[in-house]
Formats: structure tokens, C-alpha cells, sequence
């Protein structure tokens, strides 16, 4: 069933597990997010970033968004599992109200870059919007390291759990994405992977509210091996440790956005049949040995969030 994605994430705060966020830019990857919810009896949490939405409206992000709302309803009503459509990194206004209007399920407002008295006026007006068209919000504060939209920050700049409080009580946000470390991408950490817990632990208890992890990815090795012995160069990859992950959701994290592991998956699964399937072009072919890896590392990430049978 399509849900708004407050339902999925206050029962998961309240039950203390995490969901997965799974971002995709094409039909492909919904099919595995779907099958890989319906066989784990896991709620799923489907977005597309704004470059999802030019990708897929071919240049036009208001096609994009009505073109992902009708897919993913499409298999969301034909499921019986809970699924939500949400806009990741929202930071143009045009995004957020093509989306809101599509009929997604929530919005991220990220006015993380701006001065925290922007941020908070930004993401009231924001909230004020998407909730009179029944839409949840996510908004961020503090700074993953790494490129985001074309931002470039040189090192994260983790949450202050005290901004965190007052954000949450002037904005009434649905979600919250606190920084404590993480990255986007496949190059997460130099060294052994660090995350502040005790930041992460202060904004849960300041907040109450559902937390969401961004940068999540574990770039599991099983996935990398098999797309480097097909060509890929994919050295000095490394993600968030599965043990890890799952202390973030102990101490408050609700939703896991996860897209490189899904990357890494289909790209390892192409690259294996291409090259050993030299005569093959049927699409309905050379797409599926990627669909499936994709489908497994989701499942397993299931595995690991504790989300499976959690509908
Ligand atoms: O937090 C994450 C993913 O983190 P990951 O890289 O660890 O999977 N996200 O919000 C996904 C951001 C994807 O944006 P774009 O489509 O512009 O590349
Ligand atoms: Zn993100």
C-alpha cells in the first residue's frame, strides 16, 4: 500500500528499528526495492534525488516527479506492504512543489549549506505547505563532507545537539537528518570508520522525533569484488560497517538512506554478464543478473536494519 512516509517512520521510532531509504533513478531498481520488501515483509521508503527527477522527465522534473508518483504507486497498490515515495536533498523550491504536487509522500527540504536561521525560516515555510497537502518533510542540519548538489564540502560539520532542539520545536519537521559523520558515496572514511554516537544519542533525546542516517552505505565487499574482476576500479571504496549501522539505529536512527550499495550492486551485476554473455542484447536479459545483486543487498540490509517482518 502507498503510505505517507510518517506512518513507516513513527512506528520504526517507536519500535526502535531502522528503514531503508533506497534512491532510484529508473524502473530497474524499483523492481528490486518492491520484491525485496514484499520477501522480507519490510516496509520500504523509495526516493529519487532532484537529478533523479530531470533524469527520469528526460530534462523536465515535474514530468519526472508525476512519472515516479504513477510508478511507484503503480507496484505500491498492488503490494501489501507499506510503501512511501520520497524527495531526497530537496533544495530548490521548484523540486519540492513538483513533487508535493506529483503526490509524493514526503519532502526533504536540505537548507543545510544556509546559516541555521535560514534553514529553520526555510523549513517552516516548507512544512507549512507539504503538511496542509498531507506530506511529511525531512530537513537536515550539520554538513556531510563530500558533494552534495554541487556543493562541495570540504569536511562534515557535525550537528549541535542544542540547534537541533530549537530547529525541531520552530519547524515542527516530520524527520530529521542530524550529521555524525558519514558521507555520501563510495570513499567514506580514510581510516576505520567513526561515527559520533554520543551527538546522535543527544539529538534522539532532544528531539524524540525519527532520525534519518544519509551517507549509510556499507559498499559491501562481496558486491565490489565481483565488479572489479568485471573491469571496475573501485579501490580505496569504503562504507559504514554493518555493526555500526546497526548502533546508529539503536541509539535513535529510524531512516537509512541507501544508494551506492544499490549502485555498486547493479553495476557488479551488469558487468559479470556482459562479459560473460558476448552475444546478448535483450535489455529484458542483460538487466536482470543486476537487478537480482541489487535486490540481495537490500534484503540483506533489511537484515541488518531489523525491519523485516515489521508491517
Ligand atoms: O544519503 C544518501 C546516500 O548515501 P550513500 O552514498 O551512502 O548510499 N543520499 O541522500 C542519496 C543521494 C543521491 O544523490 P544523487 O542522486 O544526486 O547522487
Ligand atoms: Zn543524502
Amino acid at each position: 500500500a502507498y503510505v505517507n512516509t510518517k506512518v513507516i517512520l513513527d512506528k520504526a521510532n517507536k519500535e526502535g528499528y531502522g528503514v531503508g531509504a533506497f534512491n532510484v533513478n529508473n524502473l530497474e531498481f524499483i523492481h528490486a526495492i518492491i520484491e525485496a520488501g514484499v520477501e522480507k515483509k519490510s516496509p520500504v521508503i523509495i526516493q529519487t534525488s532532484q537529478g533523479a527527477l530531470k533524469y527520469a522527465g528526460d530534462g523536465d522534473v515535474y514530468r519526472g516527479a508525476r512519472l515516479f508518483v504513477k510508478m511507484v504507486r503503480e507496484f505500491a497498490d498492488s503490494v501489501e506492504i507499506p510503501v512511501a515515495l520520497n524527495l531526497d536533498h530537496g533544495s530548490k523550491l521548484e523540486n519540492i512543489m513538483a513533487c508535493i504536487q506529483a503526490g509524493y509522500s514526503s519532502v526533504m527540504i536540505d537548507a543545510s549549506h544556509s546559516p541555521l536561521e535560514e534553514n529553520i525560516a526555510i523549513t517552516k515555510d516548507i512544512v507549512r505547505i507539504a503538511h496542509a497537502a498531507n506530506v511529511s518533510v525531512e530537513a537536515e542540519l550539520g554538513q556531510l563532507a563530500g558533494i552534495e548538489d554541487d556543493v562541495v564540502a570540504e569536511h562534515s560539520v557535525l550537528v549541535d545537539p542544542n540547534e537541533a532542539k530549537r530547529f525541531v520545536e520552530e519547524t515542527k519537521v516530520d524527520f530529521l537528518a542530524p550529521a555524525i559523520g558519514t558521507s555520501h558515496g563510495a570513499f567514506k572514511f580514510k581510516g576505520t570508520a567513526k561515527l559520533d554516537f554520543d551527538r546522535l544519542k543527544e539529538v534522539k533525546e532532544l528531539t524524540k522525533i525519527p532520525l534519518v542516517l544519509h551517507g549509510a552505505s556499507s559498499v559491501v565487499q562481496e558486491m565490489v569484488k565481483i565488479a572489479e574482476a568485471n573491469g571496475a576500479d573501485f579501490g580505496g571504496s569504503k562504507g559504514v560497517p554493518s555493526d555500526i549501522l546497526k548502533e546508529t539505529v539503536k541509539y535513535g536512527i529510524n531512516k537509512v538512506n541507501t544508494d551506492t550499495d544499490l549502485r555498486m550492486a547493479y553495476i557488479a551485476g551488469l558487468r559479470e554478464f556482459l562479459n560473460n554473455n558476448p552475444k546478448e542484447f535483450d535489455p529484458r536479459k542483460y538487466f536482470a543478473t543486476a537487478k537480482e545483486y541489487t535486490k540481495k543487498v537490500i534484503m540483506d540490509r533489511m537484515e541488518v536494519l531489523d525491519s523485516v517482518g515489521k508491517i
